[in-house]
């Protein structure tokens, strides 16, 4: 099979053209190329498909086999390679998603896609559509009991459901020993990926993400959202902000009046390659 490893901000998945390669069984590929010592090495699978409904399709699979409805940092990958590589020479385009058509505009510099800024559609805080077992209609700053430990708590769904935690020491935070008490909790049926927040100014937060399927990862694009929707309804940050996470900065704008949010960030290529599955 054909690939491309790409990160953006340094969360690196596989990407496959399904326009001239077929995957059989995606789970079970993307547990193998994930794989950091018998694999490739990635987060993750994403294949470019084509659609009848937008320009592509992005179908994405996490290091462990599951399947995500959205991924942030790997759609603007897919905007840089289906660019790049020559199967489109447009500058907006769409790709369809397991949460909806998402919109997409390439800032490109000598033939290159550089930048991408990403619709990213509207935050859903209501706890049954994220889902997420609780009295409340909406989780904004709740307790929660996470492996006999109170945190407190900000549901948000992004196309995916995430859990965003405001403390003060992110950098200290022994995120392998709580990440997946969070994953698994029973109030989130669909499990959750959480992400560890510390407000720095009304324009800057940092966090570190516990991926659902891939453990700590270097940034997620969803989860920088769901952190910038988070902050507001805090009233932490304005809706702009720059998210530093361990692998770079993404810009976040919170529309408040479409109720959409935008992502900009970079996308590149690390290295094409074959492998025999
Ligand atoms: N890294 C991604 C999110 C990938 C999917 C997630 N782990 C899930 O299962 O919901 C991003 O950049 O958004």
């Amino acid at each position: 099979m054909k690939f491309t490893k790409m990160q953006g901000i340094g969360n690196d998945y596989v990407y496959v053209n399904c326009f001239q390669e077929t995957v059989e069984n995606p789970s079970e590929a993307a547990k193998k190329v994930s794989d950091r010592h018998f694999g490739i090495g990635s987060d993750g699978l994403i294949l470019i498909k084509p659609s009848e409904k937008a320009d592509f399709e992005m179908e994405m699979y996490n290091a462990d086999g599951s399947q995500g409805a959205m991924c942030g940092n790997g759609i603007r990958c897919v905007a840089k390679y289906v660019y790049d590589y020559g199967l489109t020479d447009k500058t907006r385009i769409s790709v369809d998603t397991k949460s909806g058509i998402k919109y997409l505009d390439l800032t490109v510099k000598n033939g290159r896609v550089e930048l991408v800024k990403v619709n990213m559609g509207k935050p859903e805080f209501h706890t049954e559509k994220i889902p997420m077992k609780h009295k409340k209609e909406k989780v904004i700053r709740e307790p929660l009991a996470v492996n006999q430990q109170i945190y407190e708590v900000t549901a948000v769904s992004m196309g995916n459901p995430h859990a965003v935690v405001f403390m003060d020491d992110v950098k200290g935070l022994d995120i392998r020993a709580i990440g997946p008490y969070f994953e698994k909790h029973e109030a989130f049926p669909e499990g959750v990926n959480t992400e560890f927040v510390r407000v720095l100014d009304e324009k800057t937060v940092e966090m570190r993400v516990w991926e659902r399927g891939s453990g700590e990862t270097l940034a997620c694009g969803t989860g920088a959202c769901a952190v910038a929707a988070a902050c507001v309804m805090n009233g932490y940050t304005e809706e702009e902000v720059t998210v530093k996470l361990l692998g770079g900065d993404l810009k976040i704008f919170w529309d408040r009046k479409e109720d959409t949010i935008y992502m900009t960030g970079p996308a590149e290529v690390v290295f094409d390659g074959t492998i025999e599955l």
